[in-house]
């Protein structure tokens, strides 16, 4: 149904091509998987199936690609528009109405469907991806994960043959993850539909995809082939992959399911050890303390140089090191009304110097709300928040930027110089850092981004690479990350967890919006759930998440009745001896030699 003939991608300006050597077919009613590192072509491939590349993007396209034996060279996209539905990364550019319904009839419109045919589809969509109760809403006040659901939503109703689809559900929470991808699932098994999708949280599609196109690196030719077969050889590979190769399991478990069935002997091995924690966040404040005064806590700040060698080494004058007298973010009794929606409800919040906490929760429940409270973006209807003593939405916001930095949930807010090179240069004189810290942190976070690409051009994961860098090289007291990982590869999510953590060793506070349940799970000493505007639930992340199947990790699954969170920690366990044995050689050899 897809078929690409020896199709290579040079952008204008570009060296060599971005890709080159593609040649595979996808067949009819097939859901292919394409997966490989961050910035390694992936949306540039889907691109040339939709026609945007090179048709949008400039570029010279080599080789043919035909959807359904038309060539997307030689067709327009909005001739392809009966045949291909497409989902980029960021959905509000896709945007062509106000309010998600008629977004939802736009489509269709545009074919010329009959009205009673368009009026059914509509509301079916609705209802699968439950949408219903945002059906008069304007798009823009939605939450982001509600807009991914309107853009997948809207490609849906007009039925087309082919899917693309680019992350499609990178903000989706992980229920929501799971039901876009049943209803996918739906329409390959029922409908035929094709369906080619990049993402690069592989534990969420992976056991749905028939095949897995794989770009192992830029400008290398794809590979194609069985899940299980491309896993064993790729560079990018979901936790319970990774646990796999660790038990040296063969075949390779794909699902959580699978690897439950092989994890006995592995359970065996590790009964008795426990998982080595992270150095333990610091202790809660009194209650009742005055925010901003002496709290004499907290008490065990480790002070281990944070993760960024390069980059820290090089500052001029002292970083912005934060007082540890000062609580770096609270919200008491915090209310949030946005327009009619009441967005946040009586929330408690404090988080410590050294404390990481990630922000979970269904899309919509206020996570982005919460974060952009902390820096006055948005002000409370009732009750008080503080971010380092001060009230942010009555604070300058010079003075701001020396307590808290805010990546946005779209990157792109926070970017506006015209080159790579130029951005970091106005990080590094903003923070007052050494010049080249952002760049060093760029290349440290994800290598092979240039210095003279406009920040439009980059990929996804190499601009929130760049967001991030310009936050990091600030340094506040208080880091704010909304949904730091879309478009980042594990690779790039693992330097990210390193500097973070470094930061955090340092007495920075972290709070992380996230839906990357294997990047909390790493990370973050507490979790806070949210539900509706309210806390549901607040502790230690093993705690929160072994409980609930929503947001436990793929190890934890896999290993429960256990707990544990990650690979590296079930790693770092089999290399240790268990206290038993330990103690029952140390018995050994006193027998032997009672002395
Ligand atoms: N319009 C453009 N002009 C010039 N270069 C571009 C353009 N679009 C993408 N690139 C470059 O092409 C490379 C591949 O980008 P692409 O977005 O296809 O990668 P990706 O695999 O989808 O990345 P991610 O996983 O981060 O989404 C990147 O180095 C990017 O900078
Ligand atoms: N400008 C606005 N006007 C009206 N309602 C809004 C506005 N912005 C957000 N909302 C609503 O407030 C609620 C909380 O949104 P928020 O963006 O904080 O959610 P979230 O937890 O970050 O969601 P996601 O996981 O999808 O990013 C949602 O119901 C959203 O539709």
């Amino acid at each position: 149904m897809i078929r690409f003939e020896n199709v290579s991608v040079t952008y204008d300006g570009a060296a060599r091509p971005t890709v080159q050597d593609v040649d595979f077919t996808v067949p009819e009613g097939e859901l292919v998987l394409l997966a490989g590192p961050s910035g390694v072509g992936k949306s540039t491939l889907l691109g040339t199936v939709s026609g945007l590349v090179p048709h949008f993007t400039g570029g010279t396209l080599r080789g043919r690609v035909t959807v359904a034996g038309r060539d997307t060279r030689t067709h327009k996209p909005r001739e392809l528009a009966d045949v291909v539905g497409t989902v980029g990364q960021d959905p509000l550019s896709h945007f062509v109405t106000d309010t998600v319904e008629e977004e939802l009839a736009y489509g269709m419109e545009s074919l010329g469907l009959p009205p009673e045919v368009m009026r059914r589809r509509v509301e079916e969509t609705l209802d699968l991806l439950g949408l219903a109760a945002l059906r008069d809403r304007p798009i823009a006040t939605l939450s982001g994960g509600q807009q991914q659901r309107v853009a997948i939503g809207s490609v849906l109703t007009p039925h087309p043959r082919v899917l693309v689809l680019d992350e499609p559900t990178s903000a989706l929470d992980p229920a929501a993850a799971e039901e876009v991808l049943a209803v996918l699932l739906r329409l390959v098994h029922d409908l035929g539909t094709t369906v080619l999708l990049a993402e690069h949280r592989l534990e969420r599609v992976l056991q749905y995809a028939d095949q897995v196109a794989l770009l192992p690196s830029p400008g290398a030719a794809p590979l194609l082939g069985a899940p299980a077969d491309v896993m064993a050889v790729s560079p990018v590979f979901p936790p319970v992959v990774s646990l796999g190769r660790l038990a040296g399991w063969s075949p390779l478990p794909l699902t959580v399911r699978d690897a439950r069935r092989r994890a006995g002997d592995l359970r065996e091995q590790l009964e008795g050890r426990t998982a080595p924690r992270e150095p333990a966040p610091p202790a809660a404040p009194p209650s009742g303390l005055p925010t901003g005064l002496p709290t004499g806590l907290p008490t065990g700040l480790p002070v281990v140089p944070p993760a960024i060698p390069s980059a820290r080494r090089r500052f001029r004058r002292p970083p912005p090191v934060p007082s540890a007298s000062v609580v770096p973010a609270e919200a008491r009794s915090l209310s949030v009304r946005r327009a009619r929606v009441q967005a946040l409800r009586d929330v408690d919040l404090t988080v410590l110097p050294g404390e990481t906490v990630a922000l979970m929760g269904r899309n919509g429940a206020g996570k982005s709300t919460l974060l952009n409270t902390f820096v006055g973006l948005v002000e409370p209807s009732a009750g008080t928040v503080r971010t380092g003593g001060l009230v942010p939405h009555r604070t300058p916001p010079r003075d701001l930027v020396r307590r808290a930095g805010l990546v946005p949930q779209e990157p792109r807010d926070l970017l506006y110089a015209d080159t790579v090179a130029a951005e970091c240069a106005a990080a590094d004189r903003d923070a007052g850092a050494a010049s080249g810290t952002c760049r060093d942190l760029v290349s440290d976070l994800l290598p092979g981004i240039t210095d003279d690409t406009h920040p439009r051009d980059l990929s996804e994961g190499q601009r929130l690479t760049l967001a991030l860098a310009v936050v990091l090289t600030a340094r506040p007291p208080l880091l704010l990350l909304d949904e730091p990982t879309r478009g980042l590869d594990y690779a790039a999510k693992a330097r990210l967890v390193a500097v973070l953590r470094g930061l955090a060793s340092a007495g920075h506070a972290i709070v992380l919006a996230t839906h990357d349940v294997e990047l909390a799970a790493e990370l973050a000493h507490r979790v806070v759930l949210l539900a509706e505007g309210e806390v549901i639930a607040d502790g230690p992340t093993a705690e929160v998440v072994v409980s609930s199947p929503s947001f436990a990790p793929q190890v934890t699954k896999i290993l429960a009745p256990q707990e544990w969170l990650t690979v590296a920690q079930v790693r770092e366990a089999l290399r240790e001896e268990p206290q038993d044995e330990l103690r029952e050689e140390l018995r050994e050899e006193l027998r032997e030699d009672p002395r």
